[in-house]
């Protein structure tokens, strides 16, 4: 499928997707939104992968939306298209894990849009923040929530309130991050990462993503029961079979996906 704003390709069991509007430090415009969807829906469908990359260029993962796109709407207009849900959230709900690779900016939208992923992987020169104080509004597309949910409610103020930005060390120290891997490294490093997830068993992995996420959306104890039922489900699958097996067999598990 032809894309004017991404580069969809795929590294073995991995779909890659590179966010490619390096004249405008890949401002999430709606079109890239549009495209992105499609290529989640496309990767989502494909029984060969496993895990998906989501990734911008070296100066910039995205500095946000289009502030020229969005600049003259209306209230109107904004309530309408549901302006941030429409589309934005698309790779929230994806079963198959998406994994950020931040090099540069992440920004607004962009900030946003890492963190609507299962994690994200850092070069040292990843910059994150908030700023859309900066230009009159505020974060739209979950900022306010995800980012406070990750680094704490004085952090998240303080960066939402001033648009200061965050860098990999402390994008790192405050658990935004996973980890940091030296710029160079980050495409290779994260695919690396990505095909090691899509190796294990497929319901396995959307069964361990479902139950980490829950943690944001529930209380303790229903958390803690979801878990738990999902966990006694994995042994419903051939895999866990297999997993066991090939441990007290010492050799590597062959995993069907089933
Ligand atoms: C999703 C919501 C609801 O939460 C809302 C948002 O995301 S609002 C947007 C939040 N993001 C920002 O406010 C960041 C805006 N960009 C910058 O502050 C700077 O571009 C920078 C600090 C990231 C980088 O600065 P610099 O290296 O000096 O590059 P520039 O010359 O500023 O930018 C190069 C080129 O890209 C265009 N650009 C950058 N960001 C955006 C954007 N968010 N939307 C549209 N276009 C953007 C910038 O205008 C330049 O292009 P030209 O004007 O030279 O054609």
């Amino acid at each position: 499928m032809p894309f004017e704003n991404i580069i969809v390709e795929t590294r073995g069991q991995v779909g890659l997707i590179t966010l490619n509007r390096p004249k405008a430090l890949n401002a999430l415009c709606a079109a890239l939104i549009r495209e992105l969807g499609q290529a989640l829906d496309t990767f989502e469908a494909d029984a060969e992968i496993g895990a998906i990359v989501l990734t911008g260029s070296e100066k910039a993962f995205a500095a946000g939306a289009d502030i020229k796109e969005m600049a003259s709407k209306s209230y109107m207009d904004a309530y309408l298209e549901d302006f941030i849900t429409n589309g934005w959230e698309r790779v929230t709900k994806c079963r198959k894990p998406v994994i950020a690779a931040v090099a540069g900016y992440a920004l607004g939208g962009g900030c946003e849009m890492a963190m609507m992923c299962d994690f994200i992987l850092a070069a040292d020169t990843a910059k994150f923040g908030q700023p859309e104080i900066t230009i009159g509004t505020i974060p739209g597309a979950g900022g306010t929530q995800r980012l406070t949910r990750a680094v704490g409610k004085s952090k998240a103020m303080e960066m939402v309130l001033t648009g200061r930005m965050m860098d990999a060390a402390e994008a790192e120290r405050a658990g935004l991050v996973s980890r940091i891997v030296p710029a160079a490294d980050l495409l290779d490093e994260t695919i690396k990462v990505a095909e090691r997830i899509a190796s294990m068993s497929r319901p396995i992995v959307y069964m361990a993503k479902e139950a980490v996420n829950a943690a944001f959306e529930t209380t303790l104890a229903q958390g803690v029961h979801l878990e738990r039922r999902l966990f006694q489900s994995a042994f419903a699958t051939e895999d866990q079979k297999e997993g066991m097996a090939a441990f007290s067999e010492k050799r590597s598990p062959a995993f069907k996906n089933r």
